[in-house]
């Protein structure tokens, strides 16, 4: 079945080698659970098979997953060699076509002039700031990255870097701390995790020392955005020793110890349950060499730095990588105290929104939301499903989805912080596999989380800040794909009038006429020969 057996009795580990795709004790029948049926429930807090959710006894060592018995391995590899991807992974999809202009295959890459350098970041527009920051990459295949990265990158679909992989590989590679910011859906997550598989393979393949201790840690806001990081972390690490633990509130503490405890290269968590972990368990930290803060402007914030700089702390002076598609000079004075000589990369314009994603801003006041969101919805035009609609409460998220299916008789579902993984996992699977055509959720899955096919965005609730705003319509496009996001947007909002008119006059969007007329607006508009100059606020 696979390396490890979980026995009712505690654990046994089974490293005896494989014959024909089985170990020794399958191979001899050995008690190993022959179909789901012989399986029993889990118990709560024990692992669970993620293809029929029985107690997940075994660890399938191709996929790394839980399993109960042998029938769901069999599924769960079937599934996987469909599509050459682990299960319930989207197909890989490719950089438009007029990016390519922009690559070399490796054969063809020569070291670049420093004209040709800043000609192409020119192009890019790659910004950089610090010392000796090292020349874009042109080709995954020339940074020397392991074998078995580059191949899985390939099965993947990564046939060429992005402008913030081309730039942030580079500069992580050189082990310098990195402060990055690019656009919401441009590739930061594998900008920053295949400097860390490279790194943790490389430093176990020359490591002869039995140790396993943790090498690298992944931050991120929530819980949503960690299970996709680790879920692509194992992709990227797939064949490599490179293990990755989860650590997540909501999820059983005692699983996710136990793999760390097995030994592990990587953990993604949330700070708060790492924190919880490492308070109860003795964990030792003092080999993580790599420190990811992803959604670096949140984790830098009020509500998380404490617990962010709390584990910080607990480290061994490790290189720092922190990524987020918006910055703010306070993120960048903190992340300067966090680690010296740090390099800055940001692509293109900070803080705007995704070019791809076609923005239009309604007015619509606070009682007739409801009723134009509706409209929308029964429109065939303006619907434009996958959608997920943003609002700002748990229970504005329940309650509205309820409305829409009652009026508009489509499928839609809540997906919030009060409701438990479990439901929350299987929500995201329904929307993902298209059995529900909208999601109504908070910001849970506001930032970071890569939900391919979502091409609609209605913001219901404009969020506390426009960063939000940007990350939020970010869903609506990854990898440069075209998107729509719709906004409503009332007198309530006028805290962020001077914000959103920006956002929206940068991305030549219309600026409804009650926002361009209102007192909370700076305007800007040239003044007409002989007109009178207006009062401000007037
Ligand atoms: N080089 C590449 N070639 C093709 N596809 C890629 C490449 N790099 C990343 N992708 C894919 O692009 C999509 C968006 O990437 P990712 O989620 O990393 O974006 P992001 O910049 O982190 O966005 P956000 O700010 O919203 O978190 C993912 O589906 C990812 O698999």
């Amino acid at each position: 079945m696979g390396d490890v057996n979980r026995g009712n009795q505690g654990r046994t580990s089974m490293s005896t080698p494989l014959v024909d795709g089985l170990t020794v004790s399958e191979a001899a029948g050995d008690d190993v659970k022959k179909t789901s049926r012989d399986q029993r429930e889990a118990l709560p807090g024990e692992p669970i098979c993620v293809v029929c959710g029985r107690y997940g006894e075994y660890i399938c060592d191709q996929t790394d997953s839980d399993i109960c018995s042998l029938e769901c391995k069999q599924t769960l590899l079937g599934r996987a060699a469909d599509t050459h991807l682990p299960v319930g992974h989207p197909l890989p999809k490719r950089l438009a076509a007029t990016d390519e202009c922009f690559y070399v295959r490796d054969s063809e890459s020569l070291p670049l002039t420093s004209d040709q350098t800043e000609l192409l970041r020119r192009k890019l527009e790659i910004h950089v700031k610090g010392d000796s920051v090292p020349d874009p990459i042109l080709s995954f295949s020339s940074c020397d990255l392991p074998e078995k990265l580059q191949h899985n990158m390939q099965t993947l679909g990564y046939d060429m870097p992005t402008p913030i992989q081309m730039q942030g590989i580079a500069a992580a590679l050189t082990g310098k701390s990195l402060l990055a910011s690019a656009d919401t859906g441009s590739g930061k997550t594998a900008s920053f995790l295949v400097p860390v598989v490279s790194r943790c393979a490389t430093f176990r393949h020359g490591n002869l020392s039995k140790s396993k201790k943790p090498l690298a840690m992944v931050l991120t806001p929530t819980r949503e955005l960690c299970i996709q990081v680790e879920e692509q972390a194992k992709l990227l690490g797939k064949g490599l020793p490179f293990k990755t633990a989860l650590v997540i509130g909501g999820e059983a503490m005692p699983r996710q110890l136990y793999r760390i405890q097995q030994g592990v290269e990587l953990i993604v968590g949330t700070p708060g349950r790492l924190i919880d972990l490492l308070a109860k368990h003795d964990i030792e930290l003092d080999d993580i060499m790599i420190l990811v803060l992803d959604e670096v402007d949140c984790m830098l914030q009020k509500g998380f730095r404490d617990q962010v700089m709390q584990i910080f702390r607990a480290l061994s002076q490790p290189q720092v990588l922190m990524y987020s598609a918006t910055m703010s000079q306070e993120v960048e004075k903190m992340a300067s105290s966090m680690a010296k000589d740090l390099i800055f990369v940001s692509i293109g314009q900070p803080n705007r929104p995704s070019k791809a994603v076609k923005q239009l801003a309604i007015w619509v006041e606070s009682k007739q939301k409801k009723q134009k969101l509706f409209d929308i919805l029964m429109s065939k035009q303006h619907f434009l499903p996958p959608s997920i609609v943003y609002v700002g409460s748990r229970i504005g998220a329940d309650l509205l989805s309820n409305a829409i299916t009652v009026t508009t008789g489509l499928k839609a579902l809540s997906i919030h912080g009060e409701k438990s993984m479990k439901e929350r996992r299987e929500i995201m699977k329904s929307f993902l596999v298209g059995e529900v055509p909208l999601v109504v959720a908070t910001g849970v899955l506001g930032r970071g989380v890569d939900l391919l096919g979502v091409r609609q965005v209605i913001v219901f609730d404009m969020p506390n800040s426009i960063k939000e705003y940007v990350h939020q319509i970010g869903r609506a496009s990854r990898m440069g794909e075209d998107g729509t996001s719709i906004v409503f947007v009332n007198e309530e909002n006028r805290n962020l009038f001077p914000d959103l008119v920006e956002v929206l006059k940068s991305s030549g969007a219309v600026i409804p006429r009650e926002l361009v007329n209102s007192r909370y607006v700076k305007r800007s508009f040239p003044m007409v020969k002989g007109q009178r100059k207006r009062k401000y606020g007037s």
